[in-house]
């Protein structure tokens, strides 16, 4: 047993033992003490034998399992080639309510406002059609990068990844189906999960927490098609930055509370909040009463019917500048993709080439001329026109786009860690292919790419991304 329950900041003891019940919160007490429970959320584009012994279903989402003893994640290949996501479990709620209420048999446009490390962001992907986008934005660079990680290791062509304010966003008017704003916030919720999250709690870090949703939540609806959902999220239990923002939703008028189903068995509270004779419904996790970390989550439908026409305009000389490759390099390209035809090619300015799928081009111009894209589809490679050869990136070889007949090479544990350590292997040559491109496969996933050469292999692996850990 910890004893982080004596080490919790005392304005916030004295105003959750006004929240709770005095039982409650002696209960809430004794759970923060205890051990935080560990779980993982698969990647359906990426079925592979996960091999963790004692889970148990997470009950809100289809994908999820918790295991009983925390493993090394560090050193599970799998885990590198995106075979799963591991994610506290109350996060996962999100799973149920966009199940419940977003159209997710329709090709949709999704927006992530708050979106690094990417926990939410894969959940939404692995529910979305193949001719959805997803748009995560995150506005802080750096934890962009994570993102950006986590996104390729998921492997779907179709997400682009922005770093704007809501603010930005409202110019995109009617623009998305489905927003979620899992926004920041003080973090009461990860008290028990992170320790250092107290220490950094003041009644301060909850006002200024709660300004920046009233701006985000002030903004962001306005970038939302009229009968489209929206999420709003914490992982904190004030009333400032929960309840107080279901008030301000309530009180646009622009809003239809929604109820999010759940068996009463998993422990959830049901908080009610009353703004001008409507009623809204938040849905608490808490330590003592679910199995997972602090979440609270809200669904709502923009009341009114969709538009027929865009409402936004952006110049069309503006997207025209946007360099697209030329068809007969293009197919070029192709070649190195399932399903070539359904993609055409952005170079940017450092000869870097992506893959973005032809369905969504056409919203990669209109965001790429409005916000400040920092990735987009999958990254190709270096393309050098003189004599259309492709350096393969490392997303190519991770995505769930590469062709199936480019040359693959199963290897064993201690192969897949020195290949991501990027040390020796025991294997040095691939299977029939004497020089050239070839992917590094375990348990059937990819891990990225070797060239060839007559007597040894070269190892591509990013040495950004390398496995540090002493395995
Ligand atoms: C709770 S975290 C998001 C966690 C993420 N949704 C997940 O499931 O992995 C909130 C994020 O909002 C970002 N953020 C900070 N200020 C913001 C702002 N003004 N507008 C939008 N996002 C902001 C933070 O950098 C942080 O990454």
């Amino acid at each position: 047993m910890a004893n982080r329950s004596e080490n919790l900041p005392k304005k916030f003891t004295d105003r959750l033992s006004g929240q709770l019940s005095a039982e409650d919160f002696e209960s809430f007490k004794e759970a923060i003490d205890g051990d935080v429970p560990v779980s993982y959320r698969v990647n359906p584009f990426k079925p592979a034998e996960i091999e963790f012994s004692d889970t148990t279903p997470v009950p809100w989402c289809d994908e999820a399992r918790y295991i009983a003893k925390r493993p090394s994640f560090a050193e599970d290949p799998l885990i590198f080639a995106g075979a799963y996501y591991v994610q506290e479990a109350s996060s996962m709620f999100l799973w149920k309510a966009l199940t419940q209420h977003a159209p997710l048999d329709k090709d949709i446009k999704v927006l992530d406002l708050c979106a690094a490390p990417g926990g939410k962001s894969t959940l939404i992907n692995s529910l979305l059609t193949e001719k959805s986008m997803l748009v995560s934005n995150e506005i802080v660079g750096k934890r962009s990068l994570p993102l950006i990680d986590n996104l390729v290791r998921w492997g779907n062509p179709n997400t682009i990844v922005t770093g704007n304010y809501a603010e930005n966003f409202a110019q995109l008017r009617e623009y998305f189906d489905v927003i979620v704003t899992d926004a920041p916030c003080s973090g009461e919720g990860m008290f028990r999960k992170d320790p250092k999250a107290a220490d950094l709690w003041s009644p301060s870090l909850v006002e200024s927490c709660a300004n920046v949703q009233i701006d985000i939540v002030n903004h962001i609806p306005r970038a939302l098609k009229m009968g489209g959902l929206y999420i709003y999220s914490t992982c904190t239990f004030a009333p400032e930055e929960n309840e107080q923002r279901l008030e301000q939703i309530l009180d646009t008028g622009e809003f239809e509370p929604l109820e999010v189903d759940f068996d009463p068995a998993w422990g959830i509270t049901k908080i009610e909040v009353e703004k001008n004779g409507e009623k809204a419904t938040g849905y608490r996790f808490i330590f003592h009463k679910t199995k997972g970390e602090g979440l609270f989550l809200a669904a709502f439908r923009k009341k009114g019917e969709e538009a027929r026409t865009q409402k936004f305009s952006i110049s069309p000389k503006k997207i025209k500048s946007i360099f697209m490759v030329r068809k007969r390099e293009s197919e070029d390209l192709r070649k190195w993709l399932k399903n070539g035809k359904d993609y055409e090619f952005y170079q940017d300015d450092r000869e870097e080439v992506f893959a973005i799928p032809s369905h969504m081009v056409q919203d990669f111009k209109i965001l790429t001329v409005s916000q400040k894209v920092r990735h987009q589809g999958i990254k190709m490679g270096r393309f050098n026109k003189k004599n259309n050869e492709l350096i393969p990136d490392h997303e190519l070889a991770v995505s769930n786009i590469v062709a199936e007949n480019i040359p693959r090479q199963e290897v064993e544990y201690r192969d897949a860690i020195n290949f991501l350590k990027k040390q020796e292997m025991s294997i040095r040559s691939i299977d029939g292919v004497k020089k050239g491109w070839a992917i590094i496969t375990y348990k059937g996933l990819a891990l990225g790419w070797v060239k060839a050469l007559p007597n040894r292999l070269n190892n591509y692996y990013p040495s950004e991304l390398r496995l540090r850990k002493d395995v």
